[in-house]
């Protein structure tokens, strides 16, 4: 099966890079949010992303004014269920992805692929809430998705060849890189980077470094493009914990217990950069480290 069109549910910084990817390499794109003000800031900003890409000569002109034709934005999730591929980036929180795939599930068509961009929810408990389990799968982008090469595809117990064959030749289309895995709590990139992460926030509760001493000993003296603090406020504190959560729950063992500090965070609403505030403080010229 060929996909031709795709649904995007969630339009937070996760759905407007793949809205963004997927338009590019020619897909039909309808973007879906439950806030107005979410698709319209996400258009903005995958207008802002793709004329950066053309001012640096990375696309052209025409295909940034093609992209941005072929995506359309609803608040009307129903509509989605016309599409070829369903990918859903909302909230990481497993009572919202379980209440979208139920709402949407007597809208689609026979042939929709369903997935989801979880960072670490197993994809096989989320399936076996459809009447397609065999049809769905794990999608997982890396952010900012315009730059990142790889997409995990994971399959749940009982994902068809078919349906993993067909997402990986979407994966093939956006010249990016697949890689398989298997379906257990955070998968392969986030069973590895979260703990790291959290780790990082042990050493800053623990006093054993500042924000700025533990990311910069991370990047000069690791070479990562961005401190571990720095990154969590990248991807947002909220999924952060919930991914640590997920690890710790589904794997039964402490050494995954989530710091009570990014727990504090959290509480706090200080969620990274999506809110302006997280280990470091954005609301001014230049990031400010917050401890
Ligand atoms: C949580 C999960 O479930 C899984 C995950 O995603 S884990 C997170 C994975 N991501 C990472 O680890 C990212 C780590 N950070 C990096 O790789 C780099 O810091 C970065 C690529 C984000 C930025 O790189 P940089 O060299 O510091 O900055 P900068 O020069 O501004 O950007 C490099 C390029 O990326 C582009 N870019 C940066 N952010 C972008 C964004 N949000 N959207 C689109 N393009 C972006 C820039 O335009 C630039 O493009 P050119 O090469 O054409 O100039
Ligand atoms: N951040 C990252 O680095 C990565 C995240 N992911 C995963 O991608 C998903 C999205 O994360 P991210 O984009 O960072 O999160 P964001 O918080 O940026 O965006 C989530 C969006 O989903 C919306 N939303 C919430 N409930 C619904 C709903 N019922 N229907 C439609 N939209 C809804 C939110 O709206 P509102 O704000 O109004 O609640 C928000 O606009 C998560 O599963 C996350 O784990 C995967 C890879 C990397």
């Amino acid at each position: 099966m060929e996909v031709k069109s795709v649904g995007v549910i969630g339009a937070g910084q996760m759905g407007n890079g793949i809205a963004h990817v997927m338009a590019l390499a020619g897909y039909d794109v309808l973007l879906n949010d439950v806030s107005q003000d979410a698709l319209e800031n996400a258009i903005a900003t995958i207008e802002g992303n793709l004329a950066r890409q053309a001012s640096r000569g990375k696309i052209t002109d025409e295909a940034m004014k093609a992209a941005l034709k072929r995506i359309t934005t609803t608040l009307d999730l129903p509509k989605l269920g016309q599409t070829d591929l369903v990918i859903e980036a909302a909230t990481e929180r497993e009572t919202i992805k379980q209440a979208i795939f139920e709402d949407l599930q007597p809208h689609l068509l026979p042939h929709t692929i369903l997935t989801s961009n979880t960072s670490s929810i197993s994809i096989t408990r989320l399936a076996s809430r459809t009447d397609r389990p065999e049809r769905f799968m794990g999608f997982h982008f890396m952010n900012p998705v315009p730059v990142m090469q790889l997409v995990e595809l994971i399959r749940g117990i009982a994902t068809d060849e078919e349906t993993f064959n067909a997402c990986k030749a979407v994966v093939d289309r956006l010249g990016k890189t697949a890689a398989s895995a298997e379906d257990f709590p955070a998968f392969i990139v986030n069973r590895i980077l979260m703990p790291m992460i959290n780790e990082a926030v042990y050493t800053l509760y623990e006093g054993v470094g500042n924000v700025q001493s533990i990311d910069q000993s991370m990047k000069l003296g690791a070479n990562h493009p961005m401190g571990p603090l720095e990154l969590a406020d990248f991807i947002g504190l909220d999924t952060c914990l919930a991914i640590m959560n997920v690890l710790h729950d589904g794997l039964a063992d402490t050494k995954y217990r989530p710091c009570p500090l990014l727990t504090k965070y959290v509480e706090a609403g200080w969620l990274g950069r999506k809110t302006e505030r997280g280990f470091y403080d954005y609301r001014g010229e230049v990031p400010v480290p917050t401890r």
